[in-house]
């Protein structure tokens, strides 16, 4: 790749080469950690990533208490699996959709439509009295989690200064996991409630109420005012993003814009060719033949879509959804405590990457920490494997409350010690490291782009979530958890050879780095000089 700096000038996002000026400002930069308005937005809008983990939190708690009170009868299997697994499916129709919605209404109207359904779905569930109105209300839910999901992580990415960018993702991570978090808080407090599950489901609307009012003061993103030719609009929200960081915020601003324009018409040349190739279906809409068949974009779709599909296929959701379920069935005492326990660590751990993520990369995050994923999903497999067969075999059966056998005592332990460490690996590397997702396409793709690796997600999600016990049952756990850990190696394989590191770059760079390969060994190449350059 033809390096697009002065190779004497610091390697700082999104900055000219007004040479000593700008390389002060530069420095000044990169040691700031943004403006409050900076991060009041990133909380603003982090507040859908609560709701994206509360709503998926919430569901274990509240299948176990709702008793007889839909319908008036016992929750069967059946109905446990379609109130479950149709927030996922609902999610993975509603991203697309927000991808493109989010082109056309702009980002912010995709979290107002989301926040919408968030409170519509949470008081549907709390009031319903059907198992089909509570399947109605999971399906609203999960519409608005994949439009909040997928737009959540762009919003912030195309408002943040590069330097801050992976982080500011992060702390929507940190609030998904927190969600996840306080929804398995609410739901063991409400657990000896009659009904308490109505409070568990509902209580989803306040958030989201709440962010309904922070909206009003929320502007549009800059690259897509850019975009729809508002660049005044554009500029001041630009130098709103980066007042006080720098004396003066012009020469900044003047070069994002800069630097949009001319990603946008560099955009619109490669639709023109492409709308003339004779590859050009007359059916297939511009922007996502573009994104197919024009290589860029191609490339970054294939990244983000496999980081996703691992982020799902590694089995992580299979202990949000049923880490009670396994510690009841090898008899832990509280196994909802030590289900918190996972989740915790999941929190924990994601603030973990929020301090490492734009000083390791991300490249770099993913390559240490899958190993020891595979590492502990074996370890996990191995101490099942000592599990004696009559407590493995109660995996798929009714629960019961004994106290743990003696013989199955040190391999609980040893599952719940390699559990606890893959958990805490994944929120430090896979948990996070997708949802960057946005920074790898150009503007002009982006959300759709995003949009589409979304849905990969949830599509993933979906499947792990239906087919965990069916597995557990059919294979043993010992090679469900195998399984997992072969997904973690081929991934890692395929991370190695196809994803750069994007660290420290400003969204129009990251553009650059796929324009004629995956740019692996540029952007350690780069990476290696920045570093270089910080240490003199
Ligand atoms: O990144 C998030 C996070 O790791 C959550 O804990 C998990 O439940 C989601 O599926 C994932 O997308």
């Amino acid at each position: 790749m033809e390096p697009t700096h002065d190779d004497t000038a610091p390697d700082v996002p999104l900055i000219g080469d007004h040479e000593a000026d700008n390389r002060h400002a530069s420095s000044l930069l990169l040691s700031s950690s943004g403006n409050a308005f900076t991060w009041v937005l990133t909380i603003s809008a982090c507040v859908s990533g609560l709701l994206f983990g509360y709503d998926t939190g919430v569901i274990s708690g509240t299948l176990v208490s709702i008793g007889t009170d839909l319908s008036s009868r016992e929750l069967t299997n059946l109905d446990k699996g379609l109130i479950t697994s149709c927030t996922s499916f609902f999610a993975l129709v509603a991203s697309p959709i927000s991808g493109v919605l989010a082109d056309r209404v702009g980002r912010k109207h995709v979290i107002l439509f989301a926040d919408g359904l968030f409170t519509l779905g949470a008081l549907w569930q709390a009031f319903t009295s059907s198992v089909w109105g509570m399947i109605l209300g999971r399906s609203i839910v999960g519409l608005a989690i994949g439009g909040a999901s997928m737009i959540v992580p762009l919003y912030i990415s195309e408002l943040a200064p590069g330097h801050l960018r992976g982080r500011l993702v992060t702390v929507s991570l940190l609030f998904i996991t927190g969600g996840q978090v306080i929804a398995y808080v609410v739901g063991w407090a409400f657990s000896g409630t009659r009904g308490g599950w109505r409070w568990m489901v509902g209580l989803g609307a306040v958030p989201a109420i709440a962010q309904l009012v922070m909206l009003t003061l929320m502007p549009e993103t800059p690259r897509y005012l850019a975009r729809v030719q508002k660049e005044a609009e554009a500029r001041a929200v630009l130098s709103k993003v980066y007042r006080g960081m720098v004396p003066d915020t012009t020469g900044i601003v003047e070069d994002i814009i800069l630097a949009i324009r001319k990603e946008l018409l560099a955009e619109e040349e490669a639709h023109v060719q492409l709308k003339s190739s004779e590859s050009r279906s007359a059916l297939m809409p511009p922007v996502l033949h573009s994104l197919l068949f024009h290589p860029p974009h191609a490339r970054a779709l294939m990244i983000t879509c496999t980081l996703q599909g691992l982020q799902q296929l590694c089995g992580f959701n299979s202990l949000m959804y049923f880490s009670a379920t396994i510690f009841q069935r090898l008899h832990f005492s509280s196994p909802t405590l030590i289900a918190l326990s996972v989740a915790g660590s999941n929190f924990l751990f994601t603030l973990a990457a929020f301090s490492l993520i734009d000083r390791i990369g991300r490249r770099r995050i993913l390559l240490r920490t899958i190993p020891i994923m595979v590492v502990s999903l074996l370890l996990c497999a191995v101490a099942f494997s000592y599990v004696p067969k009559a407590s493995e075999d109660q995996l798929d059966a009714p629960t019961s409350k004994t106290e743990l056998p003696a013989d199955s005592r040190l391999p609980a332990v040893g599952i719940l010690c390699a559990l606890l460490l893959y958990v805490s690996t994944y929120a430090v590397g896979l948990g996070p490291v997708p949802w960057q997702q946005s920074e790898l396409f150009p503007l002009s793709v982006r959300s759709l782009g995003s949009s589409i690796a979304t849905a990969t997600n949830w599509g993933c999600n979906t499947i792990v979530g239906l087919t965990f016990l069916p597995m557990m049952e059919l294979l043993t756990p010992k090679w469900t958890f195998a399984c997992y850990a072969a997904v973690c190696v081929a991934g890692w394989v395929v991370i190695y050879h196809i994803y750069p590191e994007t660290m420290g770059l400003g969204l129009e760079e990251v553009a650059d780095l796929l324009k004629t390969g995956w740019g692996v060994r540029e952007s350690m190449e780069r990476l290696r000089i920045l570093k270089s350059r910080r240490l003199n």
